[in-house]
């Protein structure tokens, strides 16, 4: 999968934000890498996936999606802030849902993944923390035409946002 496109208007998305909430000079890493765990808990908490007191399923698929694609804007945006976004091509696994214990497994690996890219802000880290968010996808059954369909209609969502003072 050629994540260019989606490289590119995350950085448009990116420069509009900030422009528009005047942090063009400022660091942002720290609250993208943030804003990426909340994203992620967010998620889970859609898929139900830990809930085992819980009798009621997950939320519906186009939600789900939609949890998934924010946390595909930060963890770009995050590329982007470390100068990696022309560096990544990955192929994209086939898309087969998994168990809920492995999708609470794939819940840890990319936490983890997060806070060892905050410790070591390499290529090599974001290219795992980015792979691992891939499976993560791949295995709640997205498949790449539905990453990029739902990236492309929230990021304008995103940008609707900040024209209306979001
Ligand atoms: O610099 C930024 C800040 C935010 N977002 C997007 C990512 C998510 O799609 C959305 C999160 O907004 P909330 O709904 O969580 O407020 O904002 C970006 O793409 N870049």
């Amino acid at each position: 999968m050629n994540f260019s496109k989606l490289f590119r208007m995350q950085k448009d998305l990116d420069k509009y934000i900030e422009d528009k909430q005047g942090l063009v000079e400022e660091s942002l890493l720290e609250r993208k890498l943030m804003a990426f765990q909340v994203e992620l808990a967010e998620l889970a908490n859609e898929t139900r996936c830990f809930k085992f007191w819980s009798e009621k399923g997950p939320s519906e698929e186009t939600i789900i999606l939609e949890e998934y694609v924010d946390g595909i804007h930060f963890l770009l945006s995050i590329g982007i802030e470390y100068g990696f976004d022309e560096l990544i091509n990955i192929d994209y696994p086939e898309a087969i849902k998994v168990s809920k214990e492995d999708l609470v497994e794939g819940f840890f690996a990319t936490m983890k993944d997060i806070l060892y890219l905050r410790e070591e802000n390499t290529l090599a880290a974001y290219e795992q923390l980015f792979r691992g968010y891939i499976q993560l996808g791949a295995g709640l059954g997205f498949s790449a035409s539905d990453i990029n369909q739902a990236y492309v209609r929230k990021n304008e969502v995103n940008h609707e946002r900040q024209d209306q003072g979001y």
